[in-house]
């Protein structure tokens, strides 16, 4: 499993070889030799001697005779590979015994190669290298499969590996902590059966169509990356990204990907509340209204039930700016702001900016008489914050308010109930400012009224 972007070189440096001999002249010839090379080399001439010095030493290499007195060589390195300090050390046999069988036996004891005496340099520089090379290649090898354990148990993506039939072989601690679930209770789980539907529907047929049928549109639904919910063991529900993407190598394998959208979630929360909310008061916007009276609209048409709407004027207010200047202008609409909602009294009244100095409060199921009221009541809550208003005929900051009631039927427009509102305001500022005018509008009052007339 090698990738060049992943390739660790193995650090360079001389080998250290431990040659185990008790013939001086073989000993010198290969000391003089693995010198010559640039190798550091150490000595023992016997099988204790070689198990104590390959723990403290950790050669990269044994070169071991058969031979020995006490310990003797096939002993030497059963034991070597019995400890697990000195296990992965290449060990190669060199022997004057060159039978079929004492080669057999070497390599049954977990050699690595065997030489036969007399010594032939160059044969012996050439598998002392084959060695190192194998030995580097696989120290390499492990050096990189760490890195990898490494990265993957500490990414905060979850990563799981999934057989064909959709089940979890590996789940890395992030796929726990996403999951809820400890890796042994993973281990053997159908993916689909963690997730909350549609999409576990999906993944367990996307599975299911490895062994038989093929649905093009589920193939596109489970390729590449995907919302879904994860189902937590408490019952609740969690929101990722899931990607599922075939293993690149020849393994029958896919790889899960898991990535935590919550603090996407929070931002597009944020941004859709901040597109429906007026950024001076932080109260909603006309796009925002627009949207509730739409919605009140349709409810109140299919209940038959009154709809009520006030607008609200603030009197004489570009003579405030002039006067007082644009921030105390601000600061006013917002304290206008704050009473209108607090007058929305019901979850279902909505109190809107809808422009300048203009506000609006929606109240479904409301009758005309309690849009009476509330108008009046408003209108009472301004006056009562005793702004200051060095411009105005009262002195205080005052607001003009125009309510409309209506039950509507499919002859009404739906501009209707704001235009009747909106004149019942005129009608208040036309009355001397600083008053509320209600009226009721549409189809069904004004048959009731033709009615009446006749
Ligand atoms: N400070 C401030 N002023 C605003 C804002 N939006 C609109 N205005 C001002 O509100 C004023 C509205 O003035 P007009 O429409 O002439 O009405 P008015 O002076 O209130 O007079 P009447 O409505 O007839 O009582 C204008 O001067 C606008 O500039 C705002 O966000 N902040």
């Amino acid at each position: 499993m090698k990738h060049p972007a992943f390739a660790i070189p193995a650090p360079t440096r001389q080998a250290a070889i431990l040659i185990v001999d008790d013939a001086p002249a073989s000993l010198g010839l290969l000391q003089d030799m693995l010198r010559g090379r640039g190798h550091r080399t150490f000595v023992a001439t016997s099988g204790e001697r070689a198990l104590d010095l390959a723990q403290r030493v950790q050669p990269d290499l044994i070169l071991l005779d058969v031979m020995l007195p006490g310990l003797d060589g096939l002993e030497t390195c059963r034991r070597l590979k019995a400890e697990p300090t000195t296990a992965d050390i290449p060990v190669i046999f060199v022997s004057a015994c060159s039978e079929t069988e004492d080669i057999v036996a070497g390599f049954d004891c977990g050699a690595a190669d065997y030489i036969a005496k007399p010594l032939r340099l160059p044969e012996v520089c050439a598998r002392v290298h084959a060695q190192l090379r194998f030995r580097s290649a696989s120290q390499s090898d492990t050096r990189q499969a760490r890195h990898l354990r490494m990265i993957v148990e500490g990414m905060d993506e979850g990563l799981m590996l999934l057989g064909l039939d959709g089940r979890i072989q590996y789940a890395n601690p992030a796929s726990e902590r996403c999951l809820g679930y400890s890796g042994s209770e993973l281990a053997g789980r159908q993916l689909a059966a963690l997730l909350a539907e549609p999409a576990a529907n999906d993944y367990a047929a996307f599975f299911e169509q490895r062994s038989g049928t093929h649905d093009g549109a589920v193939l596109e639904r489970c390729r590449g990356t995907r919302e879904v919910l994860l189902q937590q063991p408490d019952g609740s529900v969690r929101a990722m990204d899931l990607s599922l993407s075939p293993m690149a190598s020849g393994e029958q394998l896919f790889v899960a990907l898991l990535h935590d959208i919550a603090h996407h979630k929070r931002s597009e929360d944020a941004l859709q509340r901040a597109a429906l909310a007026d950024p001076l008061t932080g109260i909603a916007n006309r796009r925002h209204f627009d949207a509730c009276l739409d919605r009140e609209w349709q409810r109140a048409m299919r209940n038959g039930h009154p709809l009520s709407l006030l607008v609200l004027d603030v009197d004489h207010f570009k003579r405030y700016n002039d006067v007082l200047g644009h921030a105390a202008g601000d600061q006013c609409l917002q304290a206008i702001a704050s009473t209108v909602r607090a007058q929305a009294l019901r979850a279902t009244d909505l109190a809107a900016r809808y422009g300048g100095e203009e506000f609006v409060l929606l109240l479904p199921d409301t009758p005309y008489e309690g849009a009476v009221k509330v108008a009046e009541a408003l209108r009472a809550d301004i006056e009562r914050l005793r702004v200051p208003h060095p411009g105005s005929d009262a002195d205080f900051v005052t607001a003009s308010v125009g309510a409309a009631t209506i039950v509507p039927t499919q002859f009404d427009a739906l501009g209707s109930l704001f235009v009747a509102a909106d004149r019942a305001m005129y009608e208040a500022k036309a009355g001397g400012r600083n008053r509320a005018r209600a009226v009721r509008a549409g189809y069904a009052w004004e048959s009731v009224q033709h009615a009446l007339a006749r």
